[in-house]
């Protein structure tokens, strides 16, 4: 029995069509399945948690963008019951890129209901002013957040989808952001330990995936079972600099360029000087001027192939 948690509108709207296609295949084969709409911001989580607070196994599919899959990961109550499967219909699609899930939904339907290979997946935890959020792509503050927090609200998403070209909504409003973005001091402490102070921070990326923002590889080397985050920090360029160092992150060549900081830990701590945008998985936590984050004691089943 596979419940699917389908958000209708990923994709500018388009997350409905697609869920007909899989539908009519799920129908056609005769599997057994349930689906579940979701109807606005965080219902998903809201459902998720009820339907697994019983402690049975399940797999859980999610139809929609890296939004929807933050969640529904968020909801889950007992994470070594479930196993998660994909079907990609967001925007950036940054999960699916990383494990290779198909963007043809039916190519992607298969894999879930033929499952080869299931990965472990390391579970993100967010922690601030005494509340916690979940993450399986990435969780950031500063430039990368505020790209996010406006994507929310920006009509090029809506362009851009209908064109096809939604993997560069985050590009586009990247360029606009920096024009109203400027530095503020970053701390970072690393595992309780090692502490490294950015008097001109960007952004701060925590990366469990290599990539976020639509294919933006910010921590290349970044692997979402090694049981380890990747940190990116960027600072003390100018913005004109920033502009040519980022579409070097869209092939991971960044990493040696001036202002480009890497760092691999279990546990970081980031303060800024100021509160700033802060997101995980691209969703919008408000303005804070610090979080921690770690990695969750237990992994999640993702099927992968
Ligand atoms: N029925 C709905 N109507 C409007 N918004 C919804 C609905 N269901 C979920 N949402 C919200 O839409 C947001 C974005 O969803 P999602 O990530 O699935 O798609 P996307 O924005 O197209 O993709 P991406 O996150 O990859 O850019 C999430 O914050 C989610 O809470």
């Amino acid at each position: 029995m596979y419940t699917f948690i389908i958000n209708p509108h990923s994709r500018s709207g388009k997350g409905l069509t697609i869920w007909h296609t899989v539908e009519a295949q799920l129908e056609q084969r005769q599997i057994c399945y349930t689906a579940f709409f979701t109807k606005y911001q965080r219902q998903a989580t809201t459902y998720v948690r009820k339907l697994t607070s019983d402690g049975s196994s399940r797999v859980l599919v999610v139809l929609g963008g890296d939004g929807t899959l933050n969640e529904v990961i968020n909801g889950i109550c007992f994470p070594e019951r479930v196993t998660l499967g994909y079907i990609p219909t967001g925007s950036s699609n940054d999960f699916a890129r990383s494990f290779g899930i198909p963007n043809d939904p039916l190519r992607a339907l298969e894999i879930i209901l033929n499952p080869g290979r299931t990965v472990h997946m390391d579970v993100g935890t967010m922690s601030y002013e005494g509340k916690h959020r979940r993450f399986a792509v990435s969780a950031g503050i500063g430039f990368d957040a505020a790209i996010c927090h406006e994507a929310v609200v920006s009509k090029w998403k809506r362009i851009l989808n209908r064109i096809h070209l939604g993997k560069f909504t985050y590009a586009v409003i990247a360029l606009h952001r920096l024009l109203l973005t400027s530095t503020c001091p970053f701390h970072i402490v690393l595992d309780d330990e090692k502490e490294v102070s950015f008097p001109k921070g960007w952004f701060a990326a925590v990366m469990n995936h290599p990539c976020e923002g639509g294919g933006f590889y910010f921590c290349p080397d970044a692997r979402p079972d090694d049981g380890q985050l990747d940190v990116l920090v960027v600072s003390g360029l100018k913005a004109p600099a920033l502009l040519l160092t980022l579409p070097f992150a869209l092939f991971g060549k960044h990493t040696k360029f001036h202002g480009v900081h890497l760092f691999r830990c279990k546990k970081v701590s980031i303060h800024t000087a100021s509160a700033l945008p802060v997101h995980t998985d691209g969703e919008p936590v408000f303005l804070q001027r610090c979080f921690t984050a770690s990695i969750e004691a237990c992994p999640l089943k993702v099927i992968v192939s």
